[in-house]
């Protein structure tokens, strides 16, 4: 791994625009990465996440603005990026007559390592993605979880100082899941960049450090992922001793119950206005025995900065 900083910016991103024909697929996104920290990219489908990863790995070139990888551009500087980058995409081909052992060494020669790295960087991977016992297989007979295990031993083998992945969790069961985590953790501690793409918040909750929301090929947020959601407006889920009492508070107070069927839900502005309502119901003399948010924090930051957005 090249040496950096901590905390330095591993991934700039600035005013990027990229547009397919008449389809513009990233508008002027800015953000940046710091190495030493997991970063959240999350965005409703279609709003710019793939294209923008492959500007990164320097596999496609903005229309304008730019784009760094510990300092090099991908469009100047190709060679020194592929050095730096792992790059996970989302749903990869292999190479399905070799073993798996035999594609990372193919990606080790391809990255011109010297073979005995290769065999030492091949044994670490494998151990670190749990394939060891799969190193002598096809990878054609591999389950799609596997696969996708593989595609991650593949984006660490150069031992890279920028881990970008595209949908790293999808496929990958329960367990793996969590020694995903665990190692995006681990490489984080490492004082490597990663930048994590995925569609299941409560998992990225977990493992993120920071949180970039995009949509419509734009940033609409950025920032530490213990500030995310504070701001944005909460629905709360309410039970109390005696639903009629409550529901006649609410009522009395002028708050519009929320579409929930049976339950007893309500949008209130953000965490000040959850508290004071807790407050008034209790005032009133509700027995409140739940007062929850239906959403984690990450979740409401999320459903409020692209609503309206599909
Ligand atoms: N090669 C291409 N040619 C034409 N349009 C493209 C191409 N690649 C992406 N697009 C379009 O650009 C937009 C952004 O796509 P992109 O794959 O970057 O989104 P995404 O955020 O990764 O989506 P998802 O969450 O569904 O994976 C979409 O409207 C997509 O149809």
């Amino acid at each position: 791994m090249s040496e950096q900083q901590p905390g330095a910016p591993g991934i700039e991103v600035d005013r990027v625009h990229r547009a397919f024909g008449p389809v513009v697929a990233v508008d002027e996104m800015t953000f940046t990465a710091p190495s030493g920290a997991v970063t959240a990219l999350v965005g409703p489908n279609g709003s710019g996440k793939t294209t923008l990863m492959l500007m990164l790995a320097s596999l496609l070139e903005p229309d304008r603005g730019w784009v760094r990888i510990d300092g090099f551009d991908p469009v100047t500087h190709p060679s020194e990026v592929r050095r730096r980058i792992g790059w996970m995409p989302d749903g990869f081909g292999t190479w399905d007559a070799l073993t798996v052992r035999e594609v990372l060494h193919t990606i080790g020669s391809a990255y011109r390592m010297p073979k005995a790295q290769v065999a030492e960087r091949t044994d670490i991977v494998l151990k670190q993605c749990f394939l060891t016992d799969l190193a002598d297989r096809r990878a054609r007979v591999l389950s799609r979880g596997q696969k996708q295990r593989l595609g991650l031993a593949r984006a660490l083998l150069h031992d890279p100082s920028v881990l970008v992945l595209d949908e790293p969790a999808s496929g990958l069961d329960p367990r793996s899941r969590i020694e995903l985590r665990d190692l995006l953790r681990r490489a984080a501690a490492e004082g490597r960049t990663v930048l994590v793409s995925s569609h299941i918040l409560s998992e990225l909750e977990e493992v993120a450090d920071r949180v970039v929301i995009v949509a419509d090929g734009r940033t609409i947020s950025e920032g530490p992922i213990e500030q995310t959601g504070q701001d944005a407006g909460v629905r709360v889920r309410i039970n109390a001793l005696d639903e009629g009492v409550l529901r006649a508070t609410l009522a009395r107070r002028g708050v519009r119950l929320e579409e929930s069927g049976r339950l007893v839900e309500v949008h209130v502005g953000g965490q000040e206005q959850a508290a004071s309502l807790l407050h008034d119901l209790v005032t009133d003399g509700v027995q409140v025995t739940g007062f929850a948010p239906v959403h984690t924090a990450l979740e409401a930051a999320y459903l409020d900065a692209t609503q309206d957005r599909r």
